[in-house]
């Protein structure tokens, strides 16, 4: 794929990556980039229907996996790999790395699973550039309870955000060509500046 780039923000519920997305959309634009800004699970019409439903409804944990896989395929199938293709710069809130974090670290799913459906899904496939935001969970927690109603992710207890939180941590440490950590405990305008930075270093 030529020209584009792929930048994926991650992080547990209430990490704040999700505030910061426009702030790099907007960086990228002034440097002249076209940006596709998406997300998972979700980012096509079927997308974001399998997102209600992972959300919201009560599942296996194999169920709920393959479902975000599900997503995905559709996912790089209509958004990211044409965006790619045409040169655009994809930012997606989430990607694989959430699957690992969450259904392999969170709830313990076999990572070899998780990697067989990687290798199926998007064997060519990796982002360029993972900015993980990375808080303690006590502070991701109050910054949830102080702005919206739970979903059921959010709605797990401490245990499972601890597990999802290494699970990212190891893998920035596994790929740490790709991944950069934020920390997110700073106020917004130190993290903007080092993402500027990053940006200004891509
Ligand atoms: N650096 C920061 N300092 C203080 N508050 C922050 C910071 N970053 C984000 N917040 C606040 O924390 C709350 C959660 O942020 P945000 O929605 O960006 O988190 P998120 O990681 O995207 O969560 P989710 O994945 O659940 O959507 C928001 O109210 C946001 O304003
Ligand atoms: C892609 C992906 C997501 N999740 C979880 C993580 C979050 O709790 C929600 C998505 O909502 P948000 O607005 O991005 O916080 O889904 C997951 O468990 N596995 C995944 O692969």
């Amino acid at each position: 794929m030529a020209g584009g780039k792929f930048i994926t923000f991650e992080g547990i519920d209430g990490a704040g990556k999700s505030s910061h997305i426009d702030f790099v959309a907007s960086l990228l634009r002034r440097a002249g980039r076209t940006v596709v800004h998406t997300r998972e699970p979700g980012g096509t019409p079927l997308g974001e229907k399998l997102r209600e439903l992972v959300l919201h409804e009560k599942m296996h944990l194999e169920t709920e996996a393959l479902l975000m896989f599900a997503s995905r395929r559709e996912h790089i199938a209509q958004v990211i790999g044409p965006a790619l293709e045409r040169g655009d710069w994809v930012i997606s809130d989430r990607f694989t790395d959430a699957t690992f974090a969450y259904q392999g670290g969170g709830r313990h799913l076999d990572l070899k699973k998780l990697e067989a459906l990687e290798q199926w899904v998007h064997p060519k496939l990796q982002p360029d550039l993972t900015l993980l935001f990375d808080v303690p969970l006590e502070v991701a927690r109050a910054r949830l309870d102080a702005t919206r109603t739970l979903d059921r992710f959010e709605q797990e207890k401490a245990d499972f955000f601890a597990a999802t939180r290494n699970e990212y941590l190891r893998r920035a440490d596994q790929f740490p060509n790709r991944f950069r950590v934020i920390d997110s405990t700073r106020s917004m305008e130190q993290v903007q500046q080092q993402l500027q930075e990053i940006v200004a270093n891509l």
